[in-house]
């Protein structure tokens, strides 16, 4: 069991275009853990925009709907930067598995964004399961990520 998912609810997916190939490896490997998950798209490879997406996904995560969440575009940046318009949201980049333990222990990271253009799928698994497992440290990030939504 993932030590981060929150009992009964599933993982949001979001993706465009340039993400949908390794949303589908991503999805494989979620099922291959029996870990839920919501797809809120795109649902094909043909050409589309990212917030389209993402904001159906992080409104998800704010309604208590899902939890954690993935999103995949082609280098991270556009749906990230949509998925961090939403209160509460903290969504990282991350390209390594370090990335992904440091953006989950410092950060508590909600949603991992995979930069799909730039990552071989093998690389993408190992860091989709090093987010899923890796706990909050708080103490002094704590107060750090409490002050994110401050703005
Ligand atoms: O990487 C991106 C920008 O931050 C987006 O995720 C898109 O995947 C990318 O811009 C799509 O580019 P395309 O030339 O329209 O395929």
């Amino acid at each position: 069991m993932s030590l981060i998912l929150k009992p009964g609810l599933p993982i949001g997916l979001c993706c465009d275009h340039a993400g949908y190939e390794l949303k589908n490896i991503v999805e494989g490997y979620l099922q291959s853990q029996d870990i839920n998950f919501t797809d809120f798209g795109c649902h094909s490879a043909d050409s589309c925009d990212y917030p389209d997406y993402a904001h159906p996904c992080a409104q998800a995560i704010q309604d208590g709907k899902c939890y954690p969440a993935i999103g995949i575009c082609g280098t991270g940046n556009g749906i990230a930067m949509a998925l961090n318009k939403h209160k509460g949201i903290r969504a990282a980049i991350c390209w390594n598995v370090e990335l992904a333990t440091l953006a989950r222990t410092h950060n508590d990271a909600n949603v991992l964004v995979l930069p799909a253009r730039h990552i071989e799928p093998t690389v993408a698994l190992a860091i989709v399961d090093a987010f899923l497992n890796t706990e909050f440290q708080g103490g002094r990030h704590q107060r750090r990520v409490e002050k994110i939504d401050m703005a």
